[in-house]
C-alpha cells in the first residue's frame, strides 16, 4: 500500500489520522507538524512515525495530505514544492484555496486533490466532500483516494465551483450541531433531567434522526411530520422554532461560512 504522509497535526490532521487507523496499517502513515511535542505526544499515544519536517515526509509519502491552516499553506507549499513530482497526490483540505491555487504554487504538473472532511472522522462517521480533475488520476489512484476518505466516514465526489457549499454543510456544520445538542440538553436542564442525562438524550436523538433520514430515504419533512401529533406537543414546540427563525438563522449561518469561504 503507498503511504500517506499528514502535514499538521492538529484537530483534523488527528482526526484523520485516526479515522485511518480503522482501515491503514501504523507503518503506511506518517506526519509532520512544528509542534514537535504535540509530534513525540502522538507518535508515543497512536505508534506512528512522524519525521521531522515537511519536505522529508514530502520524499517519503506518495499521498500527502495538507492539514494546516489556510495562512500556513504558502509556507508548507514552499517546504514540498522542490520534492513533490507529478507521481504524487496532494490533497488539501482546506476550505477556500483552489486547485488552480495550488497548482501555481506547487508547479502545474502536479497533481491535487481537494477534500472537506469533518471531524466526525475521528470515529469513522466523518463526511467528505471531494474534487479532482479526473483525466489527472488513475483508476487505481482514485480507488486509493476513495479508500482514504472512505475510511474516514463517507465521502461524495463534487465539482469544485460547490465545494464552498460543501464546508456549509459538512465541513463547518458539526459545530452548529453542537450548539444545538447542547441547547437542547440545556432546554431539558432547565426542567431538572441531570446533565449527563440530558446530554445523552440530546446528542442519541440528533443520532438515531440522522439515521432515520439517511437509512430510510424519506425526506426530512415528512420525518417531522411523523412526530408531530395533531394538536400536541411537538407541534407547539415546531411552531416556537419557526417564530424564532430556526430555518432561517441556520441559512444565514450557511450564507455567512459561504463567504468566509471566498475570503480566505
Ligand atoms: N477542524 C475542522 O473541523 C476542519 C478543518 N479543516 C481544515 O483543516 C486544516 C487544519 O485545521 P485544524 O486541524 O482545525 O487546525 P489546527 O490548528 O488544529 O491544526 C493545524 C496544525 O498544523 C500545524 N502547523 C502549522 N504550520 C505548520 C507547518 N508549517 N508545517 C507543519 N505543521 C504546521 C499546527 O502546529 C497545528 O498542529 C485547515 O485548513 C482547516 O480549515 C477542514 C475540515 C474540518
Ligand atoms: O473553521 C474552519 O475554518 C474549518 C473549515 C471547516 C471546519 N473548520
Amino acid at each position: 500500500m503507498a503511504k500517506i504522509g499528514i502535514i499538521g497535526i492538529g484537530n483534523m490532521g488527528l482526526a484523520i489520522v485516526k479515522g485511518l487507523l480503522g482501515t491503514y496499517s501504523r507503518k503506511d502513515i506518517l506526519f509532520t507538524d512544528v509542534n514537535k511535542e504535540r509530534c513525540e505526544e502522538i507518535t508515543k499515544e497512536l505508534g506512528i512515525e512522524h519525521v521531522d519536517n515537511n519536505g522529508h515526509l514530502a520524499a517519503s509519502a506518495q499521498y500527502i495530505v495538507l492539514a494546516v491552516k489556510p495562512q500556513y499553506f504558502p509556507a508548507v507549499l514552499s517546504d514540498i514544492r522542490n520534492t513533490v513530482t507529478e507521481k504524487n497526490v496532494i490533497i488539501s483540505i482546506a476550505p477556500g484555496i483552489t486547485t488552480t491555487q495550488l497548482k501555481e504554487k506547487l508547479g502545474d504538473e502536479k497533481r491535487v486533490v481537494r477534500a472537506m472532511p469533518n471531524t466526525p472522522a475521528l470515529l469513522g462517521e466523518g463526511m467528505t466532500g471531494v474534487c479532482y480533475e479526473e483525466k489527472a488520476f488513475s483508476a487505481e489512484e482514485k480507488q486509493a483516494i476513495a479508500d482514504i476518505f472512505g475510511s474516514l466516514g463517507k465521502m461524495r465526489l463534487v465539482e469544485e465551483r460547490l465545494m464552498n457549499a460543501v464546508v456549509c454543510v459538512s465541513g463547518s456544520s458539526p459545530a452548529y450541531v453542537y450548539m444545538f445538542i447542547e441547547a437542547l440538553a440545556d432546554s431539558a436542564v432547565k426542567y431538572g433531567l441531570p446533565r449527563e442525562a440530558a446530554y445523552e438524550m440530546a446528542a442519541q436523538s440528533v443520532l438515531g434522526s440522522a439515521k432515520m433520514v439517511l437509512e430510510t430515504g424519506e425526506h426530512p419533512g415528512a420525518l417531522k411530520d411523523k412526530v408531530c401529533s395533531p394538536g400536541g406537543t411537538t407541534i407547539a414546540a415546531v411552531s416556537a422554532l419557526e417564530e424564532a427563525g430556526f430555518r432561517n438563522a441556520v441559512i444565514k449561518a450557511a450564507d455567512a461560512c459561504y463567504k468566509k469561504c471566498t475570503e480566505l
